[in-house]
């Protein structure tokens, strides 16, 4: 199942540094990671804001709150979920 996924960061200002600086790096180690997976194909800086926005393939809706919840920013962002389904007049579906 494919997911449109727009993630905001918003972390507190008054975030110690250090603190930040261990989250953002443990953050980018597990998207990497599972990026790798094959199950986050798709990963954009939106311009111009601190956010992405991202394409999941997991199996259900589950899968993916569980993988969006063990996010180390995931107390830190707004998240909008889309799901997505096969348009009819896709060329390539
Ligand atoms: O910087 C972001 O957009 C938040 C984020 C998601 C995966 C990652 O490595 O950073």
């Amino acid at each position: 199942m494919l997911f449109h996924v727009r993630m905001e960061v918003r972390i507190p200002h008054d975030m110690d540094a250090e603190v930040k600086a261990d989250i953002v790096a443990r953050e980018k180690a597990f998207a990497q990671e599972v990026q790798r997976s094959g199950r986050w194909p798709h990963l954009w800086r939106v311009v111009g804001e601190y956010a992405n926005i991202s394409i999941f393939d997991v199996e259900s809706n589950d899968a993916l709150h569980e993988l969006l919840s063990g996010l180390p920013l995931f107390p830190y962002m707004d998240i909008a979920v889309t799901p997505l389904a096969k348009h009819p007049s896709d060329v390539n579906a």
